[in-house]
């Protein structure tokens, strides 16, 4: 299985379940493996035929301007769905950790696992 990787991919955005981060946007690191739907791109040295990372940055970038959540859980649940729905890759792993925002804790958050369901 090839896996394309985004390493430490700030994003700030609404985050949270107080009042306070309903209004100030936090950053936020990201950390995401997605399995590729194929090898071609290998073979044919093609962007055409690659899973485009750059497309997945801004698109990542676009949703959380948008959409604000309240759980971690959510906003790494609509990621994952957007990347296998959108990017047709059929495995993606996510983590979204907070920086900071509890005394004597410099990042806590969340690691998901999803995959293609086939009905
Ligand atoms: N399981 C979770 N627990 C908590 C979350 C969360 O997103 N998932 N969020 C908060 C607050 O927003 C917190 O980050 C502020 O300190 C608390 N617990």
């Amino acid at each position: 299985m090839d896996i394309i990787f985004l390493k430490e991919f700030r994003v700030k955005t609404l985050i949270g379940i107080y009042p306070w981060e309903k209004k100030i946007p936090q950053t936020i690191e990201l950390n995401i493996e997605i399995a590729l739907p194929s090898q071609q791109a290998s073979q044919t040295d093609h962007i055409e035929d690659a899973l485009d990372y750059s497309k997945v940055v801004d698109k990542i970038n676009s949703m959380l301007a948008q959409q604000h959540f309240s759980l971690l859980e959510t906003l790494t649940e609509h990621i994952a769905q957007m990347i296998l729905n959108e990017f047709g890759s059929p495995w993606v792993k996510i983590s979204a950790a907070k920086l900071n925002v509890i005394p004597g804790v410099k990042q806590l958050g969340i690691c998901i696992e999803r995959s293609q369901s086939h009905h």
